[in-house]
Order: structure tokens, then sequence, then C-alpha cells
């Protein structure tokens, strides 16, 4: 990884920042994939990566978790990445991968204590913290009543939901996650939102690469990346914030304020009467 020099004044870290990331340029082979990219991740904060495909929001992550060398250089709670002891790294940053593959034929429940290993010696049996903090993911996600049926037995939502059980028994200070509402039905998808709304009142800093933008429109911050280039990273009610995400997605996006929160929907899904029917309107700003 090249550092590269921070300006002195613009590029100071952050006192209040749980992770950071300036990254000059990443490219995978020859093609270059993000360029000139500054953004913070806030304790307490959660914070949403849309983009259209290929915009390199996954990239992004994986640069964000330490994945993905880049040319620039990602702190994680003042200090460099490269620069933390793996396992203490682990144990701080937890990570939720996009399609994750199966883990073999393991339970789920040894797929969520696989989420502990960062808290334990190597080879050292799982504590009574370890197995209640196994417990208490999976309840979270609701899946404590599968965890001895094996992860290759269980449909995609069902697996999203181990997964997303292993990223929680980090107990992390950071959880980033990759299309995490994949394979998850509405009512789960709202179980996402609550349990993400439960983390920031602890203080976890979350990110989350989203593709149903008006669940991303519920987080604190909005990160709109395009062209491999954040375009604005800013709350959902910002005009910026909604001009950054019409221009990401090529001005085919009805942004609506529907009981003073904001969603937003594929223009052209909408019949225009509906859209002009009084019960939601545009940012007027
Ligand atoms: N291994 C690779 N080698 C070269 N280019 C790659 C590689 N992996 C991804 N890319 C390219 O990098 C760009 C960003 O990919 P990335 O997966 O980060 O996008 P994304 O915003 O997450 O997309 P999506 O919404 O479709 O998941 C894309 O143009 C993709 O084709």
């Amino acid at each position: 990884m090249t550092v590269i020099p921070f300006h002195p004044g613009r590029d100071r870290p952050q006192a209040d920042a749980a992770l950071e990331a300036h990254i000059a340029q990443l490219a995978l082979g020859a093609r270059l994939v993000l360029e000139d990219l500054h953004l913070r991740l806030r304790p307490g904060c959660w914070t949403a990566i849309v983009g259209p495909n290929g915009a390199g929001k996954s990239t992004l992550l994986r640069a964000l978790a330490g994945l993905q060398a880049c040319e620039g250089e990602v702190r994680l709670q003042g200090r460099l990445l490269a620069q933390w002891p793996a396992r203490e790294r682990a144990r701080a940053l937890a990570w939720l991968g996009q399609n994750e593959a199966p883990t073999g034929e393991l339970r789920a429940g040894d797929v969520v204590m696989l989420g502990r290993a960062p808290h334990r010696a190597w080879l050292a049996p799982a504590s009574a913290a370890d197995h209640a903090a196994v417990r208490q993911a999976m309840e979270a996600t609701g899946c404590w009543a599968w965890r001895e049926r094996r992860l290759s037995a269980l449909s995609g939502g069902e697996r999203q939901r181990v997964l997303l059980a292993r990223a929680l028994a980090v107990q992390a200070v950071v959880l980033l996650m990759d299309e995490p509402l994949a394979h998850l039905d509405p009512p789960h998808q709202a179980d996402w939102v609550e349990l993400v709304r439960a983390l920031r009142t602890q203080g976890t800093a979350v990110a989350s690469v989203l593709h149903e933008l008006s669940i991303a429109l519920q987080a604190d911050e909005l990160i709109v990346l395009a062209g491999g280039r954040l375009l604005h990273q800013g709350a959902p009610g910002e005009a910026a914030t909604q001009r950054a995400l019409q221009q990401a997605f090529n001005h085919r996006l009805d942004i609506l304020n529907l009981r003073g929160r904001w969603i937003a929907l594929p223009r052209g899904v909408l019949p225009d009467e509906g859209r002009a029917d009084g019960s939601a309107q545009e940012n007027p700003r």
C-alpha cells in the first residue's frame, strides 16, 4: 500500500472518525476502479453506500476492510489499518461480504462462532462470553432455532441471516456489510434496519452497500458513488445528497417525501398521476 501525503487542514485525520479513507487510486488489473475518494464513518452512525452497478461500491468496502490494497490510506480509529495487529483489527472491524459462499458443511452455530475467533487464543475452547455473544447474535437475526442445521441446507435468506449473525458476534466497533439485504424478505429487511439502529445507539459505526434506495435513505448518511468517484457524502434529506443520487442514476429516480421520510423509486414505476396525488412530494429544494 502506498501512503499518500495528507494535506494539512484539508485531510487531517478526524478525531471523531471510526474509519477514515483517503484513496488516491485503486486499480483492479489494468482497470482504474476508484479515484480520489475521501470519506469517513463516524461512531454511532449508519452510512449507506449507494450507486449504480459497477460504480465501485463493493471494491470500496473491501478497501475499507483492508481486503483490497489501494494507493492511499485507511485509518481505523485514527491508526493506519496496516499498523493494527491482525487479531486486534479483526476484533475492531467486522465484515459481511457479498454472496459469501457457505462455509462447507458447518452447522449454523459453528459458522456464527467463527465470528468469535479474534476473541480467542489459538485452539482455545469457546468461553461463556463467546457462547453468549453467539446466542445473542443469532437471536437478533432470528436464526437461533437453526443452530444445529448445516449452512448448506439453508435457503439463501436463512443463510444470509446466519452470516449476518457471524458478523454481529464479533461485537466490533465498525461493521461493514456488502448487500446485507440480499435474499431477505421485506419483514426481515425491516428487522435488519431495526438491528442497525440498535447497533448505532451502542456507538457502532455501520456501513452498508445497498441497492434498496428507500432503505438506504433511512440511514444517517449516504455515500453516493458513480464511476469510481464519490459524488457526495451527506444526510438523506440534503438537497446535495439527492442531487448526487439523481446524477448517479441518470435522473431516473423519483425521490419522494412520505410522512417526513425519504424514499426513492425507479422513475416510471409510479404512474405520473400517482406522484401528483399529494400523498408524496419530491424534495422542493
Ligand atoms: N477483478 C477485477 N478485475 C478488473 N475489473 C474488475 C474486477 N472486479 C471488478 N471489476 C470492475 O470494477 C468496477 C467496480 O466493481 P464493483 O464490484 O466494486 O462495483 P459495484 O458498485 O459493487 O457494482 P454492483 O452494484 O454491480 O455490485 C466494475 O466496473 C467491475 O467491472
